[in-house]
């Protein structure tokens, strides 16, 4: 049993691990991302199109891509959903007029 995790786990750690950071714009995405690399909060301006950044984590390579969360933007979000495997959302809790436009975009993301 050992063994078998121990094999899964390094095939697990021998791929590079597409990551996608998505939410409505303003919500944290960048500060998130560097906050991941570089462990501290950057100064931020609004993303137009996307950031993206590998971060290694034990041995484990991950593809992180920030993508903008700009009414405008939010179409093309779908562009970026090949061969992802993980999906952080991020919701500015503080923001709950627009919670439900949070909850429109990820049942969007989810049907597709
Ligand atoms: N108080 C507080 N402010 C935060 C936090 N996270 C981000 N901010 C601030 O919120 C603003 C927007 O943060 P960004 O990380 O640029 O937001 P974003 O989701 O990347 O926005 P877009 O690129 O427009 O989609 C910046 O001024 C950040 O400093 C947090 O946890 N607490
Ligand atoms: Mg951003």
């Amino acid at each position: 049993m050992g063994l078998i995790f121990a094999k899964l786990w390094s095939f697990f750690c021998d791929q590079e691990h597409k990551v996608i950071i998505v939410g409505l714009d303003n919500a944290g995405k960048t500060t998130i991302l560097y906050q991941f690399l570089m462990n501290e909060v950057v100064h931020t301006s609004p993303t137009i199109g996307s950031n993206v950044e590998e971060i290694v984590v034990k041995n484990t390579h991950f593809l992180v891509w920030d993508i903008g969360g700009q009414e405008s933007l939010r179409s093309s979000w779908n562009t970026y959903y090949s061969n992802t495997e993980f999906i952080i959302l991020v919701v500015d809790s503080i923001d709950r007029e627009r919670l439900s436009i949070s909850k429109e975009e990820l049942y969007r993301m989810l049907a597709h």
